[in-house]
């Protein structure tokens, strides 16, 4: 019997390590996941034990194997998708890590940045050549402060002895046995290293950031080949043939392929990916300009809006205020009010990201009165998730970018009264797709497309279907102004608070 073909995605994520394998009409034939442990050694710093992010990542991906070929499929391929920025440094000889992964949360480089800043031009060169602001976030001065903090880390960094890679560079060393040092083009587009122009690593801000050479992954385009699994990986040797970060290759598995197609994905956080086209737009509104993916030699641009709490604020409703007990119910009490009842939440737990990246803004509520109970503090923070996508868009626009309608995707979407909120303040239709699962769809499309199991980006683009579209009503213009002023407040709030500091 002829077995039908299948791909494997993993998605090595912030909490969770998943794998999931797809048939090539994107049914999902296996699906696995395990979490892993957070560590936050001090305020602002956040680390993964880069052996649970292998174990966990290898274990799913084996399960999720093993069951797809018990149902009578044959894996072709492997895609790899993943949290981006994060950092690794590890021998070239052992594989042995020099210290614990630095995840993209992490802000201890935070001074380290403000310094590089001060000196003329560098932020302007460094936003010229990346696309990125100078900012904690990205790898790069990750990368320094392990070589300047970890005993020795410099001297074997300068003899040639270290790698770096962001999570996909270290799952495919592994992977492979330790025979290939390479990333993909989205991921290298998120290190502040990368010049997004020429598609190569940049001397000068490996020389700013004082990363040798020596140390960075060759850099492929997101459909190629990786390298095959080692031998005791999995039960025969698979190619690894797709790789992007995780927010394009969601971009990627939402088929955002042409210009102005745009997706947002609500999890954790909340990442806005605009497709804009074969010339990189430089945002003159803070957005990020990265690479969406590069196929074929041919890189594709893209504008970012990165918004670092939005399911998040969700999780605080239920496990910090416990007025909730499931991310669901926030649905019914949202839906359960006729309005916001004057009440706004800027839900700036670890400061503001896209447009405003103020590290220093804390959460606020506003406008509450004894006659507010939960269910307004509820709906205020759903509804700041969409005031803030609405600042994404605002800016994009002030950028020239127009989309016609966004694609939503992520665990908080399946909430409708949040979408349809988000359609109201947008005014723009928002669709939803059937498979949710759109990172790792995304990973494996890629793989799929290198392995020749698609001919075409139109033929993958069958694959997205829409489940529901959300079509604009009542504007929400009044609430957005209200909103924008909560910002204003919040942020005067924090630098009082610097001022108050000295
Ligand atoms: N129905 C819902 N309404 C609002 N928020 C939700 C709902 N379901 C899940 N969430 C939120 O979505 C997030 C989980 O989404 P997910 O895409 O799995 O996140 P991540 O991949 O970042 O871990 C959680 O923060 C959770 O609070
Ligand atoms: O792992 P996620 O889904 O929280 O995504 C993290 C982003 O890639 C950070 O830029």
């Amino acid at each position: 019997m002829l077995k039908k073909c299948c791909i494997l995605a993993m998605d090595q994520g912030t909490t969770s390590s998943r794998a999931m394998v797809f048939g090539l009409d994107g049914s999902v034939i296996a699906v696995a996941q395990q979490e892993f442990r957070q560590i936050y050694p001090h305020d602002g710093w956040v680390e993964h034990d880069p052996a649970d992010i292998w174990k966990t990542s290898l274990a799913t991906a084996q399960q999720a194997f093993q069951e797809a070929e018990g149902k009578g499929f044959s894996v072709e391929a492997i895609g790899i998708t993943n949290q981006r920025e994060t950092t690794l440094v590890w021998d070239k000889k052992t594989g042995e890590p020099v210290y614990n992964a630095i995840v993209w949360q992490d802000r201890r480089t935070a001074a380290e940045c403000r310094r590089l800043k001060s000196d003329a031009g560098a932020e302007e060169s460094v936003q010229q050549k990346s696309g990125l602001l100078l900012d904690p976030y990205f790898s790069a001065s990750k990368i320094t402060w392990i070589l300047d903090n970890v005993e020795g880390a410099r001297v074997r960094a300068d003899n040639g002895e270290l790698a770096f890679g962001t999570v996909d560079s270290f799952l495919i060393w592994h992977l492979t046995g330790g025979t290939q040092h390479v990333t993909d083009a989205t991921n290298a587009s998120r290190t502040n290293l990368f010049n997004i122009t020429t598609q190569c690593w940049d001397q000068e801000l490996l020389s700013l950031f004082k990363v040798p050479a020596s140390m960075v992954p060759e850099v492929l385009d997101c459909a190629a080949q990786y390298g095959v699994t080692a031998e005791g990986i999995l039960n025969r040797e698979i190619p690894i043939m797709g790789v992007a970060g995780d927010q394009q290759a969601a971009a990627f598995g939402q088929c955002c392929f042409d210009k102005g197609t745009i997706k947002s994905t609500y999890g954790t956080g909340c990442f806005a990916i605009l497709n804009t086209g074969s010339e990189p737009l430089f945002s003159k509104n803070r957005l990020l300009t990265t690479t969406a993916f590069r196929l074929g030699g041919k890189p594709t641009y893209a504008l970012e809006g990165s918004i670092f709490i939005a399911g998040a604020a969700v999780q605080w409703l239920r496990d910090g205020l416990k007025i909730v007990q499931s991310a669901a119910e926030t649905e019914d009490l949202a839906a359960s009010l006729k309005s916001n009842n004057g009440v706004y939440m800027v839900p700036a737990f670890t400061g503001l990201g896209a447009p405003y990246w103020d590290p220093e803004a804390r959460a606020s509520l506003f406008g509450m009165t004894r006659a507010t109970g939960k269910a307004e503090i509820v709906r205020a923070t759903l509804e700041s998730i969409c005031f803030q996508t609405a600042d994404l868009l605002e800016a994009m626009a002030a950028d020239g970018t127009h989309p016609a309608d966004l694609r939503v995707d992520g665990g908080m979407v399946g909430n409708d009264w949040l979408v349809q909120f988000l359609a109201d303040v947008l005014q723009l239709p928002v669709s939803r797709p059937v498979i949710m699962e759109t990172t790792a769809l995304g990973a494996a499309m890629l793989a799929g497309l290198s392995a020749g199991l698609y001919g075409s980006l139109s033929e993958v683009a069958k694959i997205w279907q829409q489940d529901r579209l959300f079509k604009p009503a009542a504007s929400k213009a009044k609430e957005l102004t209200r909103w924008r002023h909560a910002v204003e407040a919040t942020r005067a709030f924090a630098r009082d608070g610097m001022s108050d500091e000295g």
